[in-house]
């Protein structure tokens, strides 16, 4: 009886994720305008939002990227400049959120900032290395991305 129930759950819940991924995919609804890899990288309001003024829906998609905040001059003063320095002080929770934040943060950023810090250590004291594009554009889709997709030139440092 019970596994009997817990079946045709299963198979409701299947049923409405596909009518709403159909709905979707028909451009049906806010965010039609949207490429298909960004629609699915939405978030959906599940009861109707107050903020800033705005009114979003219940059932409504929502996509929020971290290039609003990390480009936002009341956080970050002269955001396009690329300045590591700027992180020296304090950054305030929610403020600098790549692995984004609260209780559906990236369960392993711990281990990609690791990962990014040996690479980068390794990358910088054993090879010497230099830009093919010195003034390479950063394009936005929705978030920044160098628009050659970097290629840089590397060889091993010499051994002393
Ligand atoms: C530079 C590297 C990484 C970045 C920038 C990153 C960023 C993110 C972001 C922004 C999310 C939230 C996605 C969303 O809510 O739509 C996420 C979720 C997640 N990430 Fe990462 N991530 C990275 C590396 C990793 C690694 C190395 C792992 C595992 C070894 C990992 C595992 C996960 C998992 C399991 C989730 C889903 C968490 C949840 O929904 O509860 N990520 N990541």
């Amino acid at each position: 009886m019970l596994v009997e129930i817990v079946r045709k759950k299963r198979q409701e819940k299947k049923k409405r994720v596909e009518e709403e991924h159909a709905a979707l995919m028909n451009n049906k609804g806010p965010g039609q305008n949207l490429a298909l890899e960004d629609r699915e990288k939405m978030k959906k309001a599940i009861v109707d939002i107050e903020y800033e003024g705005y009114t979003i829906p219940r059932g409504w998609k929502v996509l929020w990227t971290a290039y609003g905040t990390h480009y936002n001059p009341k956080y970050f003063g002269d955001p396009s400049t690329f300045d590591p320095s700027r992180f020296e002080d304090a950054v305030p929770p929610y403020v600098f959120v790549p692995f984004e934040g609260g209780p559906r943060v990236c369960a392993g950023y711990q281990l990609a900032k690791l990962n990014i810090l040996i690479f980068l250590h390794f990358v910088v004291t054993h090879y010497d290395w230099s830009l093919r594009y010195l003034d390479e554009p950063i394009t936005m889709d929705p978030l920044p991305f160098p628009f050659q997709e970097m290629p840089i030139k590397i060889s091993p440092k010499p051994i002393i």
